[in-house]
């Protein structure tokens, strides 16, 4: 009998992979190829599309031949991607316009933060899931429509498509210029910022918002259908799926059900959070994203921790640092010495994604004394994928009110032991590698099987699952404490480090304004809430928010302790007895602005430089307004803030 295969493409942020997979999930053959990475200035991140499409020109065939295997014995193509990797082309040459921009790139950080003052801005995250930050893929649009001199009419009139990096290859196999299917699949579509999460379509109000014309997007389609045949490279195989990379390890984890999760450890780290039919949004710095959605059937979701750099903060360390020669010997390092002596690393090398979303951060590493070798580096290197890991289990934990009872990973560096245990120990839970490490592809390849009747079902899938490999927690309790909480002080020294050049500074970052802005604001909401005519819900659910976004930031960025005022504030809330309530909380509000205007705002004025007001200033708004944006608000969060802050 003729052997038939599936085939995945996964195209990752470093190489690209083609792998054949049989029947019970096993791997046949692979080939893969690496692509540049262009640093052109600091903070920004390029690919060539034309290099990657030149990789999986070469990549597809090879992968067959090793197999010895002919086109007609694929039965589809799943292609699993880098997300939010943003491409502009022309549909008539072909030819992209510039290099890809890349989700670690940070370019789009001032316009995010004029975009953050514009109306509307409040609306993105409910209609999208995703904050604004410079991870995703529609500010990248605008920024290359705005800069590039004639492009937006070019786009306008039809000439140019946007892709993330499944539309390109799925563009360029099945035909290009001649007749190529311009389309992505949900969970792409879910993370530039420009699909509504509920309707699973383009928003009109998130076109208009980040000014993206319609003309220049491809078809949403659902994960897994035939979207067209492939007539490049190796003609006749039919493409049955496309997942952004992380969703298709979700899927080739086979986590299916609700409540089931995974950490795939690559370049960066994603933990997704299965949470079934209905999108959940975050109050802890989570994102909402699409998971899967199987042909006609509805949309899965996820919760997502993104974690920019994990494995690539390993990659520094051997090719901007040249201490090691190799990602593995990262480990025998590491091993070399017995702790961190004090040091650690936090790679804001892109700002800093969940749970934090401050695009302004940068790197530091903290705690060097001369007792500090490479060794300890080298640990602390390890150490802050663990820490980070640790930040989004603790907030995915928080909003989904469960804590997570076990890990599933997979990804690059579970290769290493002495990171995964270290996982175990911050985590305190097993962590699980299952057999296949090569989960993206995998999950890819299951997808395109399940499309074309390979697999008849999920339940097939799962019983290819099979665990290699375990760590379990051995901490001691205390030693796991005080470590994170020299993790978090150094996380915080990393806040509001990108400060503008003088053109740059927007009028009222100045950290005196900013306090002194938000104290006018409590004030007339305080006033508003005197008339008994007025919407006094709207108005105490504003203020609710006003107040405990502004506490947490005085509590994250300057450290400082605000006036305890959850108690206060529950009351008028609640609605009982509100007249005498609200007296209360004015009384606690007025103390507040008062101290503060008397003694640290004029200490400031008086000690502090301008340029370090504005720095502070601008880290102390962007902690602000993730709060907001996280609708910090609510009762619920008001009391946990309450107990954790003593407000
Ligand atoms: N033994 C190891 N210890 C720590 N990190 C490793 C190890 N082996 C590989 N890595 C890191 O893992 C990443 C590669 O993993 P991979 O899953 O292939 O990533 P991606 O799919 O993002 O390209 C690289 O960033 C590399 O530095
Ligand atoms: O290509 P990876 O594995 O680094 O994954 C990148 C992510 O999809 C970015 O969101």
């Amino acid at each position: 009998m003729v052997q038939r295969y599936v085939m995945s493409i996964d195209q990752g942020t470093t190489s690209t992979r083609c792998i054949l997979f049989d029947a019970r999930g096993r791997l046949v053959s692979v080939a893969q190829r690496e692509h540049q990475q262009h640093f052109p200035r600091p903070g920004w991140v390029e690919h060539d599309a034309t290099e990657i499409w030149r990789n999986v020109a070469r990549i597809v065939p090879q992968a067959l031949a090793d197999a010895g295997a002919t086109a007609d014995q694929v039965v589809g193509l799943g292609i699993a991607n880098q997300r939010e990797t943003t491409v502009l082309w022309d549909r008539h040459t072909g030819h992209p316009v510039g290099r890809a921009i890349v989700w670690q790139d940070t370019r789009t950080d001032a316009m995010l933060e004029q975009l953050a003052r514009e109306p509307g801005a409040a609306r993105v995250r409910q209609l999208c899931g995703l904050p604004l930050a410079t991870y995703f893929s529609a500010p990248r649009v605008r920024w290359l429509l705005e800069r590039t001199p004639g492009l937006r009419e070019r786009a306008e009139r039809g000439d140019i498509l946007f892709g993330t990096l499944e539309s390109w290859l799925i563009w360029n196999l099945t035909g290009g210029a001649e007749g190529g299917v311009h389309v992505t699949d949900v969970t792409n579509a879910s993370r530039t910022m420009l699909m509504n999460l509920r309707t699973l379509s383009w928003d009109d109000e998130l076109l208009d918002f980040f000014d993206v014309p319609r003309r220049m997007l491809p078809e949403i389609r659902s994960s897994t259908e035939v979207y067209g045949k492939t007539s490049r490279v190796v003609p006749g195989i039919r493409i049955a799926a496309a997942l952004g990379d992380q969703q298709a390890a979700l899927f080739g984890q086979t986590c299916f059900a609700p409540g089931e999760a995974k950490c795939t450890y690559g370049t960066g780290s994603f933990l997704l959070l299965n949470t079934g039919q209905t999108p959940v949004l975050s109050t802890h710095g989570m994102l909402t994203t699409v998971g899967f959605k199987i042909g006609e059937e509805p949309a899965v979701y996820a919760l997502e921790g993104s974690i920019a750099v994990t494995g690539s903060l390993v990659q520094w360390f051997r090719d901007g640092l040249e201490l090691i020669g190799s990602a593995p010997e990262i480990e025998t390092l590491a091993r070399t010495v017995d702790d961190n002596g004090g040091c650690y690393i936090v790679p804001a090398f892109s700002g800093l994604f969940a749970p934090h979303w401050h695009s302004e951060a940068r790197g530091v590493i903290a705690g060097l004394t001369s007792y500090i070798t490479k060794g300890h580096l080298a640990r602390a290197v390890l150490e802050a994928t663990g820490w980070q890991t640790r930040e989004v289990v603790d907030a995915m934990n928080a909003d989904s009110g469960l804590a997570l009872s076990s890990l599933r990973v997979d990804g690059g560096m579970t290769a290493d032991n002495l990171l995964m245990q270290f996982v175990a120990d911050v985590l305190d839970v097993p962590v699980v590698r299952p057999m296949v490490a090569e989960t993206v592809s995998l999950g890819a390849a299951y997808a395109a099987g399940l499309a074309v009747g390979y697999w008849p079902d999920l339940e097939g899938l799962r019983r290819n699952w099979h665990r290699a490999g375990q760590w379990l927690p051995a901490m001691d309790p205390a030693r796991r404490d005080s470590e994170y909480a020299h993790w978090r002080q150094a996380v915080e020294l990393t806040f509001g480090w990108m400060r503008p050049g003088p053109a740059a500074v927007a009028p009222g970052s100045d950290l005196v304004d900013v306090l002194l802005a938000d104290h006018h604001r409590f004030e007339q909401l305080l006033r508003e809430l005197r008339n008994t005519a007025a919407d006094r819900p709207a108005l105490v659910a504003e203020l609710a928010a006003e107040l405990v976004a502004h506490a947490t930031a005085t509590d994250r960025i300057l450290g400082a302790d605000g006036e305890p005022f959850a108690d206060e504030l529950l009351a008028v809330l609640d609605g009982d007895d509100f007249e005498k309530a609200l007296l209360r909380l004015e009384t606690v509000v007025d103390r507040h602005v008062r101290a503060e205007e008397r003694g640290p705002l004029n200490e400031l004025r008086a000690t502090m430089s301008t340029s370090d007001r504005t720095g502070l200033g601008r880290a102390f708004a962007a902690e602000r307004r993730r709060q907001l944006d996280l609708r910090c608000g609510e009762p619920g969060h008001i009391r946990e803030l309450g107990a954790r802050l003593k407000l």
